[in-house]
C-alpha cells in the first residue's frame, strides 16, 4: 500500500481509538477498526450504534458496495437473507450515471469474523480483511462512490459515518485506492471507462429483468451489447443469494463460460463457489462419466464415420448442387441438432434458414446418409455430440440430479441445438426462476436455424427485450448497423441492431481494402497505430485458416499473440486471434476485423445461405469493439 509507515501509523491509531470508543467486543473492534483505516483512502464508511437487526456497518468504496456483519460463529442464512433485504432497500433506486440505478443485487453481503461458513454470503475470516480491496473488482470513480454514500445517508438512521485522515504530508503518497492517485495509474486508468460500472448500477430495465420472480422459464433477447449477459449474471446473483442449491451457467460455445466465470467472480465472490461455468457438451460429459457412462466421441473418427457415409451417397445428392460441408451440416444441425428421430418427421419440418428446398424424395435421399452414418457410429461404438447430449438426456429422465440447480442460465442459447436446449429443459425443469434462456436471434452463427418455440420451452409471457447498447461507441455501433443480418428466432423480427439506443459517443472505424498480397503490411502498420493496449485488442476472422494467416503475420512483424481459445477475461499483455466463433460473447476496445475472400458456392440457394451466415458472423465481429474498429477486407 502507499502509506508511509507514519501515515498508516498515525491513521490506525486514529481509527482504533474511535472504534474504542463506541464497541467493546474485541472482534468488533479490529474488524471495523481495519475497516475504519480505508476511510483515509476514500472509502466510505458507516457503522451501525443503534438497533440491532441489520447490518453492522456500511462500507462503500472503488470496489463497491458492502453490507457487513461481523460475528463469530458466523451468522445463519436467515440473518444475512434479513441482512440482504434491508440493504436492498435502503441501496435500492439510487441514482448513478445516465439515468442508471443501483442494483439490488449490486451490494455484496460480507460477514467477516468466523471462517468456513457455506452461504448466501460472502465469509471472510477477520485476518482476511483485506480481500475486500482487491484492486481487479474497481469499477467505480471516486465520485460516484461518494455520491453512493450521500445518497445512503439520507436514508440511514442508526448508523454513524466515521472517517480518518493521514497526516498532511502523507496525503499524496496513497497509491492503490486513493482517489487522488488513481487516475495516473495505468492499469487502473482502464476502469475509467463507462463500461465497468454495470457491477453496481443498471439500466432500470436491466434492473427489473435481474431481479424479476418467473414462474417458470424465461427468456432475455436483444441486439448485440444491450446487457444481457450482464442482467444474466445479476441475476443469477439474486437468484443465488435467496436459494442453496448449485447454480450453472452454460453455453454452446467452450470458450465463453471461463471468461463469464471471471466476470461473476468479481461481482459475486460469495457465491463463487457454488456456480458452475462450463459449455453444455463438457456438462453431458462429466454427467455421464459421474454415472459410469464412457461415450467414445473422437472427433477424427466421427468425421471419419461421416466421410465413409457420405462416398456411399454422394451422387444424387451432388446432383442437387451444394457440397460435402453443405450435407454435413444438413445432417448435424438439422437431423441430428434438432433431434429428429423418424423419416417421416424430417419430411415435415421447415428447414429454416437452409437455402435449397427439399422434395420429399430428396429429403429421403438425405436420411439414407443419416442412416449410414449412424450405423458407422455404432459399427465403432462411437457417439458424436449431439448423441452425448441425447444420452444425458435419457439418463436424466431416468434418475434425476440428487441435487437439482436453483438456476441454470444459457447464455448465446441462438448457437445451441435443439437437442440441446432440450437436456437444458431436463436438467433445470420448469418451476419457478429455474431456466433463463439468453439470445440474439441476429448472432446466430452457425448454421442451420430453428426457433424457440420448436424446442417446446414453456416461456409465454416470460419473453424480455432490452435496448439500449452500452458496449459500442456510437461510431462502430452506426458502422454495425449497417450489416443487414436477418433475426428469426422467434419467426418474428425482434429488436434488431439497427433499433437499438447508443449510449457511449465517439469511436472509431476505419476501413482498408487490399490485396492478399498488401494484408500484411496494413495490418502490422494498424496494430503499430494502435493507442489501446494489445491485451485489450482481438483480431477476428471467419475462418480458422485465416486466423492462423494472421496470426503467423503479426508474430513475424513482432507482435506477441495469444488464441481467443485461451482468454479467460484476465488483463493480459498479447493481441488476441481467433475466429468469431471465439469472440462472440466478448468485447475488447478495440478490434480488428480480417475478411478474406473464400470461394463461393455454385449452388444460388447454397450461396444465398452462406450469403446470410456471413453476414450475421459480420455482425457478431463488428459489435465485439468497445472504442476501435479496423475493418480490412480482401475482396474475391
Ligand atoms: N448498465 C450498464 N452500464 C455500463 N455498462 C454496461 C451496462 N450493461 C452492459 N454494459 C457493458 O456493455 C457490454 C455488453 O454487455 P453484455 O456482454 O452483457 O451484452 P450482451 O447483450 O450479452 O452482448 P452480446 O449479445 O453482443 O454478447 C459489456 O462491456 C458490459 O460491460
Amino acid at each position: 500500500m502507499g502509506l508511509s509507515a507514519h501515515a498508516r501509523r498515525h491513521v490506525q491509531q486514529q481509527a482504533t481509538k474511535l472504534i474504542a470508543e463506541r464497541f467493546r467486543d474485541p472482534l468488533r473492534r479490529n474488524t471495523l477498526a481495519g475497516l475504519l483505516e480505508r476511510t483515509a483512502e476514500g472509502w466510505h464508511l458507516a457503522v451501525r450504534t443503534g438497533e440491532p437487526g441489520t447490518a453492522d456497518a456500511f462500507l462503500i468504496g472503488r470496489a463497491g458496495v458492502f453490507a457487513v456483519v461481523v460475528t463469530d460463529p458466523p451468522p445463519d442464512e436467515a440473518t444475512m437473507r434479513a441482512v440482504a433485504r434491508d440493504a436492498e432497500e435502503r441501496f435500492a433506486g439510487l441514482p448513478g450515471p445516465g439515468g442508471q440505478r443501483i442494483a439490488r443485487s449490486a451490494v455484496t453481503l460480507v460477514a467477516i469474523g468466523g471462517a468456513g461458513s457455506a452461504g448466501p454470503f460472502w465469509s471472510l475470516p477477520a485476518p482476511k480483511l483485506d480481500q475486500l480491496f482487491r484492486r481487479d473488482t474497481v469499477h467505480l470513480t471516486a465520485r460516484q462512490a461518494a455520491r453512493i454514500a450521500s445518497g445512503l445517508a439520507a436514508r440511514l438512521r442508526g448508523y454513524e459515518w466515521l472517517k480518518v485522515a493521514a497526516p498532511e504530508k502523507a496525503a499524496g503518497s496513497f497509491e492503490l485506492l486513493s482517489a487522488e492517485s488513481v487516475a495516473d495509474d495505468q492499469l487502473l486508468a482502464a476502469v475509467e471507462r463507462p463500461f465497468e460500472t454495470w457491477m453496481t448500477f443498471l439500466h432500470p430495465d436491466q434492473a427489473a429483468l435481474a431481479s424479476r420472480n418467473y414462474s417458470g422459464p424465461a427468456r432475455i433477447s436483444g441486439p448485440a451489447g444491450t446487457g444481457k449477459t450482464v442482467v444474466a449474471l445479476h441475476r443469477m446473483r439474486h437468484v443465488g443469494r435467496r436459494s442453496t442449491g448449485p447454480l450453472l451457467f452454460t453455453t454452446f460455445v467452450r470458450t465463453l463460460p471461463p471468461v463469464n466465470e471471471t466476470t461473476f467472480r468479481r461481482l459475486a465472490p460469495e457465491l463463487a463457489d457454488r456456480a458452475q461455468f462450463v459449455s453444455l457438451h463438457a456438462w453431458a460429459r462429466a454427467f455421464l462419466d459421474g454415472r459410469g457412462i464412457q461415450l467414445n466421441t473422437n472427433p477424427r473418427l466421427i468425421k471419419d464415420a461421416f466421410a465413409r457415409a457420405w462416398t456411399q451417397h454422394r451422387e444424387p445428392l451432388e446432383r442437387l448442387g451444394p457440397n460435402y460441408d453443405y450435407w454435413e451440416t444438413e445432417v448435424q444441425r438439422i437431423i441430428k441438432g434438432q433431434g429428429i428421430a423418424t423419416l417421416e418427421k424430417y419430411q415435415s419440418i421447415h428447414r429454416a434458414r437452409r437455402g435449397l428446398r427439399l422434395d420429399r424424395g430428396q429429403r429421403s435421399k438425405v436420411w439414407e446418409l443419416y442412416e449410414t452414418y449412424s450405423e458407422n457410429l455404432a459399427a465403432n461404438g462411437l457417439s458424436d455430440f449431439h448423441d452425448l447430449l441425447h444420452r444425458a438426456s435419457a439418463e436424466l429422465e431416468r434418475r434425476p440430479l440428487e441435487e437439482p440447480y436453483a438456476s441454470v442460465v444459457v447464455d448465446e442459447a441462438q448457437d445451441m441445438t435443439l437437442t440441446g436446449l432440450r437436456l437444458l429443459r431436463t436438467i433445470a425443469g420448469d418451476g419457478p426462476n429455474q431456466l433463463l434462456l439468453v439470445g440474439d436471434g441476429q448472432q446466430q452463427v452457425y448454421p442451420g436455424g430453428w426457433r424457440l418455440s420448436d424446442a417446446g420451452i414453456p416461456i409465454q409471457g416470460r419473453g424480455e427485450v432490452l435496448r439500449v447498447n452500452y458496449r459500442n461507441r456510437a461510431g462502430i455501433l452506426d458502422f454495425a448497423r449497417r450489416i443487414n443480418a436477418v433475426d428469426d428466432l422467434d419467426g418474428a423480427a425482434g429488436v434488431a441492431l439497427r433499433d437499438a439506443d447508443s449510449v457511449n459517443e465517439g469511436g472509431v472505424v476505419q476501413s482498408w481494402t487490399g490485396t492478399q498480397a498488401e494484408l500484411p503490411g496494413a495490418l502490422t502498420a494498424a496494430v503499430r497505430e494502435l493507442t489501446i493496449p494489445h491485451g485489450e485488442t482481438a483480431l477476428i476472422t471467419f475462418s480458422n485458416a485465416d486466423a492462423e494467416l494472421c496470426r503467423r503475420f503479426l508474430e513475424s512483424a513482432g507482435t506477441p499473440t495469444r488464441a481467443l481459445e485461451r482468454y479467460v477475461g484476465e488483463a493480459e499483455d498479447r493481441l488476441h486471434v481467433g475466429t468469431v466463433h471465439r469472440a462472440k460473447g466478448l468485447d475488447f476496445r478495440a478490434v480488428l476485423v480480417v475478411q478474406l475472400p473464400h470461394p463461393s458456392p455454385e449452388d444460388p440457394a447454397e450461396q444465398e445461405e452462406q450469403r446470410e451466415l456471413l453476414s450475421r458472423q459480420r455482425l457478431v465481429a463488428a459489435t465485439r469493439a468497445r472504442d476501435f474498429l479496423w475493418w480490412g477486407v480482401v475482396p474475391s
